[in-house]
């Protein structure tokens, strides 16, 4: 465990934003996602990460959540998994609109448009909840304004586990305001392991096969001019980054950046 899953010592109550629940989506028995309001003073970039929870004992018991709404939503979105003995999602997973979440001063993470280096196509890749951070940026003019093409694949075990699928195909190319951005430049790559279906694998097969850049009618990567995101389980992230790092391709960071960033989606205990 990491300071960041970690649950937090108490803390007192100015620590934390107390944010009520507005909207509740289960996906499966294992997904779901929430929106929360906003404190106007609550100030983000797309892609960041943020301390969530819930008052248990009278204790805040925070987690590391990527938000998944883009910075300049009005209210905050979260993309979670449902943990059946985790401290925090086994209970996260019974709130209903009204109730209050703790949501941290305090957004932070890697997964910012600021740790790349300029480029001509930007991957996001992610496994499962790793979606979340994309759900954010994919929603962001500012990805659109950097990169001529924007490629997001999300891969899960089982196909009822693509959640966000009509978002990706449908919702946000012929969105009123952001559609007519987004449409000539998103591509949308789902990926399935466990079950049959129109692309099928790990994404770390995928990208070394070259079956992922044959399907999309694109080159193969190329550090000159294609960017990349991460977000995913860890071994997921180790394997990437081998790939990548074998390709020429260098991590960035906000302070220096690079060809590739990455986050975890979780820690493993
Ligand atoms: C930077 C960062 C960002 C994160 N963003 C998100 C997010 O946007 N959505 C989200 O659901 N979780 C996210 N997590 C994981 C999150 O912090 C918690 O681990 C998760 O909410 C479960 O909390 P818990 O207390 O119920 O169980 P924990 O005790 O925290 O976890 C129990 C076990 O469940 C597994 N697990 C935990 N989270 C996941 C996950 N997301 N996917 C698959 N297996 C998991 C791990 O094996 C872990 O050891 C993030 C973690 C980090 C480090």
């Amino acid at each position: 465990m990491t300071d960041v899953t970690a649950a937090a010592p108490a803390k007192k109550a100015g620590a934390f934003l107390h944010e009520t629940v507005t909207w509740v989506q289960h996906w499966t028995d294992s997904l779901f996602s929430f929106r929360t309001t906003r404190d106007p003073a609550f100030r983000f970039q797309s892609g960041q990460f943020v301390m969530v929870g819930l008052e248990v004992d009278g204790k805040p018991l925070l987690r590391a959540y990527s938000i998944a709404s883009p910075s300049w939503h009005d209210e905050l979105e979260f993309y979670s998994i449902k943990v059946e003995s985790g401290p925090l999602t086994s209970r996260l997973q019974k709130i209903q609109v009204g109730d209050q979440v703790l949501i941290g001063k305090k957004p932070t993470g890697t997964l910012v448009l600021d740790g790349l280096k300029p480029g001509k196509r930007l991957y996001m890749l992610g496994t499962g909840t790793g979606l979340a951070p994309w759900l954010s940026l994919a929603r962001d003019p500012e990805v659109y304004d950097r990169f001529d093409e924007v490629i997001v694949t999300h891969t899960v075990r089982n196909v009822a586990d693509l959640n966000y699928r009509e978002l990706f195909e449908t919702e946000l190319p012929q969105d009123e305001i952001l559609g007519e951005i987004v449409a000539p430049k998103l591509r949308y790559y789902p990926t399935v392991t466990r079950e049959p279906f129109k692309h099928q694998g790990r994404i770390t097969d995928l990208i070394a096969s070259g079956k992922i850049f044959e399907d999309l009618g694109l080159p193969p990567l190329d550090p000159a001019v294609d960017r990349l995101m991460l977000c995913g389980g860890p071994s997921v992230l180790a394997d990437l980054k081998v790939l990548l790092e074998a390709r020429g391709y260098v991590e960035g960071s906000l302070a220096s950046p690079g060809d590739y960033v990455l986050e975890r989606a979780f820690v493993e205990t």
